[in-house]
């Protein structure tokens, strides 16, 4: 009980007034927990909730771990809430492990029951042996940094007042509180792998150091602490750096990525990662070091496809990063009228035209997406599309035409992007590539009588 109440003190698990989910898988760790909580939730002022998630892993077995918890929650009059999820179905569906569907599933229930209850913590009962065996199956693996700070008492509203303790002082705890858990089935983590790290790795190390639980746990939260600190600089950096098209396309320029440390350049297309799909973890070092490779050695316009749908493309001096489908074929064309506005569908746009007077002309205000061209100039019917091959622009201010393949590559205009810049044409000649230029010839002149005002803009 000191040893729990040092550890919520010490990382501010818990405030007065704060409603608890309580994860219960129905084996010791978490029954120890769930009566550990009640016991102090007078003195700590807080409410408890018992949630349990069946994965259906074990047909009659997991039924009765079900049955077990929500009866021992009763018991202590503790709402509980009970769900069954077909987490192998899930799992095939969706291309998972059985882990790790296990895990998503159980943490969007917990998110559930949270927001059922209006809770604004989850606790779950991870020990000071799972943080210990957790640090050297890493070690074994192969990780960094970040990999070695392990499991934390605190990540979001998620809580784990046990970190700190020892399995032995938790199933002592049960026993001596007459507490009957389940056998604790949880951890389906290569189970095989683990324990052997707990049965046979763990006692070999305790020859060398009595207290390897300990020290492995003080050298996991060293180990944050620098990580914290390297992570920190990270989101810095990534803020400065990283502009959003959209929730699914982001784009960071290369040089200020190539001027950071490595370690942060990493960090930074983990953040990215986490930004697109939502997951830090969504892929792998060997991945990163691809990106990198990519980033710094490709050459322009190459994609490159990385896990979870994510497209890398490296044009001119931007990296982007991507999710959205990259479609090579979206040709359109409208057929503009003079006083109308024009939806623009593909680029989720429109376009307004209006016929002016060229007097008029002073009172519009100038900017990059309204422009004025001389009317009396266009010849046959006024339309928008997108670039076709062998298209030739007359930017306004240049001597001649160039092919609008050059003029793109001038003003650095990704690849990928051509294809969604809008051109306001004539029977003859493209007017406007919007956002950029007007053309030479149809600029307005002394001459000019009749003005086609146009204005581009987002729907
Ligand atoms: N079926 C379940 N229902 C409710 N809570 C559970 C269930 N399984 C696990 N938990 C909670 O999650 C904690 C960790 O469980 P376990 O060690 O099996 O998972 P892990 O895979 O090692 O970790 P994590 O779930 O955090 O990724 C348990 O102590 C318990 O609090």
């Amino acid at each position: 009980m000191d040893k729990i109440k040092k550890t919520i003190d010490r990382y501010q698990l818990i405030e007065a007034g704060d409603r608890i989910v309580v994860a219960v898988s129905g084996g010791p760790d978490s029954v120890c927990l769930l009566h550990l909580l009640d016991t102090i939730k007078d003195f700590y002022n807080i409410k408890l909730y018992g949630a349990h998630l069946n994965h259906n892993f074990r047909g009659i077995e997991a039924q009765k771990d079900a049955q077990y918890v929500h009866n021992l929650c009763e018991e202590m009059g503790i709402m509980s809430f009970v769900k069954s999820v077909d987490v192998p179905v899930i799992a095939k569906e969706k291309g998972y492990t059985l882990e790790e569907a296990g895990r998503i599933m159980r943490y969007s229930f917990f998110d559930e029951v949270a927001e059922k209850t209006g809770a604004n913590k989850i606790a779950v009962a991870h020990n000071l042996n799972d943080q210990a065996e957790t640090l050297l199956m890493r070690l074994l693996r192969g990780t960094g940094i970040q990999g070695l700070t392990a499991i934390h008492h605190k990540r979001g509203r998620i809580i784990r007042p046990l970190l700190d303790t020892s399995r032995e002082d938790i199933e002592g705890y049960c026993g001596f509180h007459n507490l009957k858990p389940r056998m604790d089935h949880t951890n389906f983590e290569t189970i095989y792998h683990r324990n052997k790290i707990r049965l046979q790795l763990i006692p070999l190390l305790q020859e060398y150091n009595n207290n390897i639980l300990e020290t492995l746990a003080k050298t996991a939260e060293i180990l944050k602490l620098d990580s914290d600190y390297i992570d920190y600089q990270a989101h810095q950096l990534y803020n400065q750096l990283t502009v959003y098209d959209s929730k699914t396309r982001l784009k960071i320029p290369i040089d200020g990525l190539e001027k950071a440390h490595p370690a942060l350049q990493s960090r930074i297309f983990r953040l990215a990662v986490e930004a697109l799909v939502g997951r830090r973890e969504a892929i792998e070092y060997k991945h990163i070091q691809i990106l990198i490779d990519f980033a710094f050695k490709e050459v322009t316009g190459k994609q490159l496809q990385l896990p979870m749908g994510i497209t890398a493309i490296r044009s001119y001096d931007l990296l982007l990063l991507t999710t959205d489908a990259i479609e090579e074929n979206t040709a359109f064309t409208y057929s503009l009228n003079h006083n109308a506005t024009t939806e623009i569908d593909e680029l989720d746009s429109r376009l307004i035209c209006r016929v002016i007077n060229r007097n008029a002309l002073m009172e519009i205000p100038k900017q990059a997406h309204t422009k004025a061209i001389d009317y009396d100039k266009v010849k046959g019917s006024l339309k928008v599309r997108n670039r076709r091959e062998g298209d030739r622009f007359w930017p306004l201010g240049l001597k001649g035409t160039k092919k609008l393949k050059d003029f793109f590559i001038d003003y650095k205009v990704p690849r990928e992007m051509r294809q969604q810049i809008p051109l306001v044409c004539d029977d003859d000649e493209i007017i406007w590539v919007v956002g950029y230029r007007i053309s030479e010839k149809y600029k307005i002149t002394n001459e000019t009588k009749r003005v086609l005002l146009m204005e581009y803009t987002p729907k």
